[in-house]
């Protein structure tokens, strides 16, 4: 379903030292340094599957869902989802993907969320029936129905990350990449938030690849874990492969960065 093959990508990045005498220098004389945010990234990815894909800070993790959704271009590799590659074929690739990124929103910021949600639905084509069917569902299980009348502005990070997991998932994606989906929500969010993802994934066999810090996500929601570190997979494996992780999770990821010089 998701095949990923010696992805690369790399960034140019400005440098210039602190004061105004640097500042003016980089007027006359910019310098750059290359990032290599992802270094000859494989993978794939079965229908139905959770993966936890986890790294340290600044590993390549939204890098590599930036391509998967097709907002970022490669410079090389192949990467196929459902048969398309995602930033040719976007139109028909977006259909088929939900995406939450917890530092972002999809929601229009001055509007009601209810807008926002009938917005989507006219941008996805999603058809009266489903889009009522799943706002239904997703009002109850995500506890929104205080909020839906409300702006995205006005709301607390934890109230608009539920919402946000709403928008991704009306026009009953097949895949969902979720970018720190918990990041911010309180203790009673978060489990609701992570039951949700378990019953999307049993009822529909929504494959769920999901990136985060916050081990516990990990633990409640994925199977399968994918470490990258400074752009290259270092591990593809279960939890029972990383060592200690019976002892607690934190430690023994922490153990494995400090083992991968990460
Ligand atoms: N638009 C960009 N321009 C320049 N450099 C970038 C850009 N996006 C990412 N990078 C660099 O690429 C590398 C990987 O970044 P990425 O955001 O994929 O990491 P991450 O694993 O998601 O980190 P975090 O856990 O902190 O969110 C980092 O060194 C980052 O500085």
């Amino acid at each position: 379903m998701i095949e990923v093959q010696h992805l690369c990508k790399t960034f140019r990045v400005a440098r210039r030292g602190a004061g105004f005498g640097q500042a003016v220098k980089t007027l006359f004389h910019r310098e750059y340094e290359e990032v290599k945010a992802l270094d000859d990234v494989s993978f794939s990815i079965s229908e139905g599957e959770m993966v936890g894909y986890i790294g340290p800070n600044g590993a390549g993790k939204s890098s590599t869902i930036k391509i998967l959704s097709g907002i970022l271009t490669p410079d090389s590799g192949v990467c196929s989802i459902n048969g398309r590659i995602p930033w040719k074929n976007r139109t028909a690739h977006v259909k088929d993907i939900g995406v939450v990124f917890g530092q972002r929103t999809q929601l229009w910021w001055d509007v009601p969320v209810i807008d926002s949600y009938e917005l989507l639905k006219d941008i996805y084509s999603i058809s009266e029936d489903t889009y009522q069917a799943n706002l239904e569902e997703l009002t109850s299980l995500l506890n929104l129905s205080e909020l839906l009348k409300t702006p995205a502005r006005q709301l607390s990070l934890g109230q608009r990350m539920r919402c946000e997991i709403a928008a991704s998932l009306l026009h009953s994606p097949k895949i969902l990449f979720l970018d720190e989906p918990t990041i911010g929500l309180d203790a009673v969010s978060k489990l609701a938030v992570r039951d949700f993802i378990v019953k999307c994934n049993e009822k529909y066999r929504t494959t769920v690849i999901l990136t985060t810090h916050d081990m516990q996500d990990i633990e409640a929601l994925t199977d399968r874990i994918i470490l990258i570190g400074k752009g290259k997979i270092l591990l593809d494996g279960t939890l029972d492969d990383i060592p200690g992780a019976d002892r607690g999770l934190d430690q023994a990821v922490a153990d494995l960065y400090r083992r991968f010089r990460i």
